[in-house]
């Protein structure tokens, strides 16, 4: 096990960190979480290994030098094109480095090696060419796939699902996420255990003798029933873990729900440049990596509007077409806070070839836990970013799909922000109610709340007090009703 892979089977890994970064108020901690992912870079010729603590054989992702495959079964060209792009970029996101892609038309996936014999054949041919050391395989493989087609290519092989799972696992910074994602990891892991020896014999640097020994082995298991009992075990325990985890954030959302500041939560597909656009809005310094999975746990910053009103966003992590099942669970929760707000700014990259399918895919999966939250869905304000990076005739074209009520926008150079503004003013505005109070003068504190929350249209010293125009929210107004005048 190397310094810079990820250990995210750990105990101590999801113990040993005090407090969670991002609730911190300090605006330049998007960039020191930058300067620290960037050192730890993966250095070539080090792996990740999946294996640690769990001391099971595991196929090690060892990401350096990758060779991309794809089965392409439907759509057009340009789609399957796109979707190999997206798996460079992950490849990439997660520090490999893409040598060659290869895509191939089929009706579906061969049962055996996923491509067929022929193109596998070819594929050892890319790989010695190139001296790639890893094939990713876009899509789901069985296992039986992942070890037929390593036998014909004789490099590791591995799939999409384990690539997305491996960022995850490098980005998860909170407790919550990185025990969901080791969770994710386990579920993944399980029925892809393999027999001693068998895996281990073409895995040069593989620790196929550090095993947990002969005394932990109970009376007749096997050494990979034991493995999957521990695995089980483990998996057991973060459930719980996770399950506390979870109300304590549930209290803390219903305590942030009771306070009458607006809440904004950005939402989109990922590198769609969400966290570019709070920071914009915010001047807080959020993440910004151009790199999928940038931002994976929630993010949530206060900010001014320009009459004062103070609002809260929350940024969240990426949407991606296909996110592995195992970690489905763990995306929804973080996007349990699209549920609570009261706008959902979605953000959608336009420099993209297919902004319409990104658009659709978002919105499947909020429509999905609004439904399992049994809410309603917050209005949507339709935010289309990266203009500086779209010419004009694919602007008019865009503008023509997404109707008018979208705004288009650049984080970049803040092309269109002040619509932006205006229009989630618009939103957030809509529940103020207007009222005059007066306000005695032992009450600093309401008049404090009053300036950050809503607007003091008219103020007045009188005798005992302060007599005020005031435009609050709704929920504010009802607590201040006993000091109308
Ligand atoms: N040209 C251009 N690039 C942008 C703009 N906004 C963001 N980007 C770039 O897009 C990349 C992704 O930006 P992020 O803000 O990290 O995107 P995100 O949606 O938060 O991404 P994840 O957290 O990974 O899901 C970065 O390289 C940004 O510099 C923009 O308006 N124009
Ligand atoms: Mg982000």
């Amino acid at each position: 096990m190397t310094e810079s892979s990820a250990q995210i089977l750990s105990d101590a890994d999801l113990d040993d960190r005090p407090g969670d970064p991002h609730r911190d108020d300090d605006p330049t901690v998007g960039e020191l979480q930058l300067s620290e992912r960037a050192s730890l870079q993966r250095v070539a010729g080090l792996s990740t290994e999946l294996t640690d603590v769990t001391e099971v054989e595991y196929r090690q992702l060892r990401l350096e030098k990758v060779v991309l495959v794809g089965v392409w079964t439907e759509g057009s060209a340009a789609s399957a094109e796109a979707n190999m792009a997206e798996l460079a970029a992950l490849a990439e996101t997660a520090g490999s480095q893409v040598l060659d892609a290869l895509i191939q038309r089929r009706s579906k996936p061969d049962s055996a090696t996923y491509i067929g014999s022929g193109k596998a054949e070819e594929l050892r041919e890319i790989v010695l060419a190139t001296g790639a050391d890893t094939v990713i395989c876009d899509g789901e493989l069985t296992p039986a796939q992942l070890t037929a087609l390593e036998k014909v290519v004789k490099v590791k092989v591995i799939d999409r699902t384990a690539l997305i799972l491996d960022i995850f696992a490098q980005h998860a910074t909170s407790r919550e996420g990185k025990a969901q994602v080791s969770l994710a990891q386990m579920e993944y892991m399980l029925p892809r255990l393999r027999g001693w020896g068998e895996s281990m014999s073409r895995q040069a640097g593989g620790r196929a003798g550090s095993n947990g020994g002969v005394g932990l082995r109970g009376p007749g298991e096997t050494k990979i029933e034991t493995d999957r009992r521990r695995i089980r075990e483990r998996m057991a325990k973060l459930r719980r873990e996770i399950r506390d985890m979870k109300k304590a954030r549930t209290t803390k959302r219903a305590a942030r729900n009771r306070s009458a500041i607006p809440s904004i939560t950005v939402a989109g597909y990922t590198n769609a440049g969400k966290s570019s656009l709070v920071n914009a809005m915010t001047g807080a310094g959020v993440l910004v990596q151009d790199a999928l999975f940038a931002t994976l746990d929630p993010t949530t910053r206060r900010a001014t509007l320009d009459d004062g009103r103070a609002v809260v966003f929350t940024d969240t992590v990426g949407f991606v077409r296909h996110l592995p099942t195992q970690l489905v669970e763990a995306f929804r929760s973080t996007l349990e806070e699209v549920v609570d707000a009261d706008l959902l700014l979605h953000v959608v990259d336009g420099s993209d070839p297919f902004p319409m399918e990104q658009i659709s895919a978002v919105r499947q999966v909020i429509s999905e836990v609004v439904a399992e939250e049994k809410a309603e869905a917050p209005p949507e304000l339709l935010v289309i970013n990266k203009i500086d990076a779209i010419d004009g005739n694919r602007l008019t074209e865009l503008r023509g799909a997404v109707g008018a009520d979208a705004v288009f926008v650049s984080a970049r150079t803040g092309e269109g922000l002040p619509e932006l503004f205006d229009r989630v003013r618009e939103f957030v505005g809509r529940e103020d109610v207007e009222l005059t109070i007066e306000v005695p003068f032992s009450r600093g504190d309401i008049v404090s709340r009053i300036h950050s929350e809503g607007e003091v249209l008219t103020s007045e010293h009188t005798e005992s007090g302060t007599t005020m125009k005031v435009r609050v929210p709704a929920a504010f107004a009802g607590e201040i009703a006993d000091l109308e005048v």
